[in-house]
């Protein structure tokens, strides 16, 4: 039985293909390397293509014994999904409504999609439990939603049963250095940070002073790409046993605002970071922090590294590792 990661070559694809292969699983890895990089794949088969072609979908399902397909393609930048947000229904629903189609028609049952905390949209500051509406702001957002509605429906006619995983904030990086987190541009804050820190970048903003928060800048709860990987792996297995799969939240339950994650990069790197200030950034809700237990429950999963400075620690390694081309 072979497993078809669909942006293998991406920041947390790359680390699922890595952990899979270490498992001894049969894995082929479909991306078509529009944000994602070619030496990130680090074992299995790799075909260069567009997930969006229903020829390659086709002939990959017909040649191969696949048995679940896990879904990690899709653009992720919530303010490009504002002003483009073709691009985002494109790639992230039209390709992927395509790609659950062809699944049915090859008798293909299983699917781990790649959602995300987007999804609830405006949250108070409790943690967030799956039960929470789903309302999501933004394009981005909402193109993950309406792929999860329509699993729901793919599930009921087709029996098609999938793990739809919200991942909270995914950070971190192989501790290993040998593949981390690749974005350009890149917006996320921790790796933002640490280029601050290396030198790389002059200094980080913090998008706003003013949230409800105890410090008054933004809380977010996040997560150890690998531990979202041993996650994603659980559901595997779980969907390989017969477990009906659902919605899920991925994350530590344990939210750090921006002061707190400078504060941690300084530690972990020993080095000073000059911090600049800036308004709010459109959009960004004050807390998102999750309540995860439903995973854990379900599937066993057991977060190894939910304390910030290893997530910082594994990235700070990533950041400083020599002869990367960036
Ligand atoms: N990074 C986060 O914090 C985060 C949080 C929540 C959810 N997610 C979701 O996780 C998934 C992976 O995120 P990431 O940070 O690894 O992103 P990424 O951009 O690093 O990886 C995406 C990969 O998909 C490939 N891809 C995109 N469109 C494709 C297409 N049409 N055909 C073939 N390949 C295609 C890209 O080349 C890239 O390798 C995304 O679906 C994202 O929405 C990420
Ligand atoms: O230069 C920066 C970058 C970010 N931030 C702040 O840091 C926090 C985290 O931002 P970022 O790392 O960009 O992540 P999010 O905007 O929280 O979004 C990530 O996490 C969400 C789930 O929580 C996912 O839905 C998204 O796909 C993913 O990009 C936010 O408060 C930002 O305002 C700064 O202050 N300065």
């Amino acid at each position: 039985m072979t497993i078809l990661v669909i942006g293998g070559a991406g920041f947390i694809g790359s680390h699922m293909v890595k952990r899979l292969c270490e498992e001894g699983e049969s894995v082929i890895v479909l991306d078509n390397l529009s944000t994602g990089f070619r030496d990130a794949v680090v074992g299995g088969e790799f075909i260069f293509g567009d997930f969006g072609s229903r020829a390659l979908l086709s002939d990959i399902f017909r040649t191969h014994d696949i048995d679940t397909v896990m879904h990690f393609a899709s653009f992720i930048q919530v303010g490009e999904s504002v002003t483009a947000p073709a691009k985002y229904y494109l790639n992230n629903v039209s390709n992927t409504l395509q790609l659950l189609d062809l699944m049915v028609e090859h008798d293909i049952k299983q699917f781990v999609f790649s959602s995300t905390a987007a999804v609830y949209g405006n949250t108070g500051s409790e943690p967030i439990t799956e039960a929470h509406a789903c309302a999501p702001i933004n394009p981005y957002g909402r193109t993950k939603r309406m792929v999860e509605e329509a699993l729901e429906d793919f599930n009921r006619a087709y029996g098609l049963n999938f793990f739809s995983l919200r991942y909270f904030n995914a950070a971190g990086a192989d501790p290993m250095a040998r593949i981390g987190e690749r974005h350009y541009p890149e917006t996320h804050l921790i790796p933002l940070v640490l280029q601050a820190a290396s030198g790389r970048r002059d200094a980080i903003t913090v998008f706003g002073r003013d949230y409800p928060t105890p410090d008054g800048t933004c809380v977010r709860d996040y997560v150890h790409v690998d531990d979202l990987c041993e996650a994603h792996l659980l559901a595997v297995r779980a969907l390989r046993k017969g477990h009906k799969g659902g919605f899920f939240n991925l994350g530590n339950s344990r939210g750090y605002s921006v002061a707190e994650v400078i504060e941690a990069a300084q530690r972990v790197t020993g080095r000073p970071i000059t911090v600049w200030d800036a308004e709010r950034r459109a959009g960004d809700p004050p807390v998102l922090v999750a309540d995860a237990s439903a995973a854990v429950d379900a599937l066993s999963w057991v977060a190894t590294k939910p304390h910030l400075d290893v997530i910082v620690e594994d990235a700070w390694r990533w950041e400083r590792k020599k002869g990367l081309k960036w």
